[in-house]
């Protein structure tokens, strides 16, 4: 692991970091915030999962966090958002390839050398920060639109590793909107019985574990009608009677702004369910 750049921030540091992966076979960077502690103690950590086009820097740099999870003594880490380098498949388009990782195993040729997102995040990254990191084994997961889909079905898909979870406007039936579709039938192929365990709305019938999901969208969100639908998923989750708090922002748009405007009552939550 190489330290790229460290700053003080609010008594902790905010730090990025490369390593290689073996997981993604190439050099992956994550942001990660580690407030002021006492030496020897282990803190809580939550993960940051970005959305469409964005690297660590977005969230490092725009969301605001540090000051909260300062306040809260927690660990924020923030990963990129797909394999990086020469030899990783691209697409010109934004919303596929670099970037654009999906938070999925990729099955299909060109995209599974590199595109493991799935177990980057949920294997590869935690083992990497337990080690190396004053880290406990109390963890949660957050994340935006791409990355809000990644957090959804990561926890949904992983009984008991999460405290929390919550996201800032997510793609939560990517099998039902254009962004979704596209990238599944890239990384997975044609069948979309395959596209359903990646599906956070899919995934709601058979979840195992009833974990409280908190939502906040923006109500002036460019991308709300065509690709987040969110009431897509409060419809199923009903159903399941799985809980799902569904803040609607009036004003608020797709942006960091949005998120730098409510990264506090986030962390506020995830800290609760960390220490409880
Ligand atoms: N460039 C695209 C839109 C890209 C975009 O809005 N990306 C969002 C995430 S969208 C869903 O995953 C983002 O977080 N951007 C980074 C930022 O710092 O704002 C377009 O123009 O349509």
């Amino acid at each position: 692991m190489n330290l790229i750049e460290q700053h003080a921030s609010f008594g902790g540091t905010q730090s990025v970091f490369r390593h290689t992966s073996k997981t993604l076979n190439c050099d992956m960077t994550f942001g990660i915030f580690v407030p002021q502690h006492a030496e020897g103690t282990r803190l809580p950590v939550i993960y940051w999962l970005s959305g469409l086009t964005c690297t660590e820097q977005n969230f490092v740099t725009k969301a605001g966090a540090q000051a909260y999870a300062a306040e809260h003594g927690v660990i924020v880490v923030a990963p990129d958002t797909s394999p990086r380098g020469d030899d990783v498949a691209d697409d010109p388009a934004y919303d596929l390839g670099k970037g654009a990782g999906f938070y999925l195993n990729a099955t299909q040729a060109p995209w599974a050398a590199h595109f493991r997102m799935y177990d980057y995040i949920v294997d590869e990254l935690p083992a990497l920060i337990e080690a190396n990191f004053p880290v406990s084994e109390r963890r949660s997961i957050m994340g935006h639109s791409m990355g809000g889909h990644g957090a959804i079905t990561i926890a949904l898909k992983n009984p008991g590793r999460y405290r929390a979870v919550s996201a800032f406007s997510p793609i939560v039936a990517p099998s039902q909107v254009p962004w979704g579709e596209k990238a599944f039938a890239a990384y997975l192929g044609p069948d979309r019985e395959t596209w359903k365990q990646y599906d956070a709305t899919a995934l709601l019938a058979s979840a195992t574990e009833r974990l409280p999901i908190l939502i906040d969208q923006g109500e002036a969100d460019n991308f709300l009608a065509e690709q987040l639908k969110p009431e897509i998923f409060t419809a199923e989750a009903a159903r399941h009677n799985h809980p799902v708090t569904l803040n609607l922002r009036l004003g608020y748009d797709h942006s960091y702004y949005f998120i730098a405007s409510f990264i506090g009552t986030h962390i506020a939550h995830h800290a609760n369910a960390l220490k409880a």
